[in-house]
């Protein structure tokens, strides 16, 4: 791997399902990168792909009914080509998951403490006294109070923030170079689910790790991003580096995405209509149904193919190729002034 090898590199990747209403295309050809250290947000509209298509990296994809094609390249090797034992040892040891509802992923028989300590054992070779004291530090770092009286509590002795740190401390267990963070702050208050990013990004400073964030908010996508890919209906319709998204978004879906935005919302609710099907997806644009500036040609053939607009900043937009007038699609960004709505990438 050379200095210039992002730490993960995806590249066409593509996710199926059969079912019994036809082929589902969730993911259909996408590409993305994260660099070691880096933070880079996959944003979008439930049923977008975003946790298919993260799930897909580290192959968490049940085949069938579902079939990963394309390439996953980790630390410049391919993960679709690895045997389930390679694999295994990689989501051990490189690639750490943590998702939504920690209370899926944690054993309610057990204390925390064990788990970690558990956890801690399988992946290193520190011995039963010295895993407890490195389990003690990691519920510490999290920033469970008083860790070592918490540390034979059960799960449910805790709160849902608490229960998130704790996942965090485990998917830390190993030291990953990679973690893979499914909107894991959604089932919390405000207040928590901003306490949770800020101790991601202080982890992420110490340990050094990429992270690949998926949200549909924004507002966290600002907190915490480095780079944004934003994603409709198994496409990918923009990225950037997270203040072109902010500062510039120029496809009409990232525009509306930000128009949602607390303090912004003209309309309220959400995006009016829905995302297209996935089994019969329509020619074009993704978005040219619920797109108020698609013309004709926004209908046919493939999704346009992404125009670089600036040092990686890249657009899925006709009005972007030879030929149209991508002033049509200009965006002014909302005067907020100083009001508690105004949502921008933040700078730590
Ligand atoms: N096992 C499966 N079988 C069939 N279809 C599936 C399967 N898993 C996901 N899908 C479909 O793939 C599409 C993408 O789903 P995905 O869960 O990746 O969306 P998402 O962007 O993560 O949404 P959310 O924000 O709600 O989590 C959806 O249409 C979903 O119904
Ligand atoms: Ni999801």
């Amino acid at each position: 791997m050379t200095a210039e090898t992002p730490l993960l590199e995806v590249e066409g990747l593509e996710t199926t399902f059969s079912t019994e209403q036809g082929e589902v295309v969730a993911v259909d050809g996408i590409d993305f990168s994260v660099d070691a250290g880096e933070t880079v947000c996959i944003v979008g509209e439930s049923g977008s792909g975003k946790t298919v298509a993260t799930e897909s990296v580290t192959r968490l994809i049940s085949t069938p009914p579902g079939h990963v094609d394309g390439s996953v390249r980790f630390q410049g090797e391919e993960l679709l080509e690895m045997t389930e034992e390679q694999l295994r040892s990689i989501r051990g040891n490189n690639i750490s998951h943590i998702f939504q509802n920690p209370q899926d992923a944690m054993n309610h028989c057990y204390t925390v403490g064990w788990q970690i300590v558990e956890a801690l054992q399988v992946h290193t070779d520190l011995s039963k006294a010295d895993a407890r004291s490195k389990a003690v530090d990691l519920l510490d770092r999290v920033g469970i109070a008083n860790a070592s009286s918490r540390f034979d509590d059960y799960p449910h002795e805790f709160s849902g923030g608490q229960k998130q740190r704790v996942m965090i401390a485990m998917a830390l267990v190993a030291d990953p170079d990679l973690l893979i963070a499914d909107e894991p702050t959604t089932a919390l208050d405000v207040t928590v689910q901003s306490e949770i990013l800020n101790l991601l990004d202080e982890l992420q400073d110490e340990f050094g790790m990429g992270i690949l964030f998926v949200t549909h908010d924004l507002g966290v996508v600002a907190q915490i991003a480095d780079r944004v890919v934003v994603m409709y209906a198994g496409k990918v319709m923009e990225r950037g580096d997270v203040y072109d998204i902010f500062d510039n978004p120029s496809h009409p879906y990232t525009q509306k995405l930000l128009d949602c935005l607390p303090g912004r919302n003209a309309t309220g609710g959400g995006i009016p209509g829905s995302l297209p099907s996935v089994i019969d997806p329509p020619n074009g644009c993704r978005f040219a149904d619920r797109c108020e500036h698609a013309m004709d040609a926004c209908r046919v053939g493939e999704q346009p193919r992404e125009v670089d607009i600036g040092s990686g900043h890249a657009v899925s937009c006709l009005y972007y190729q030879e030929g149209y007038d991508r002033a049509v699609v200009e965006y002014d960004i909302p005067e907020t002034g100083t009001s508690s709505g105004e949502v921008s990438p933040s700078d730590d």
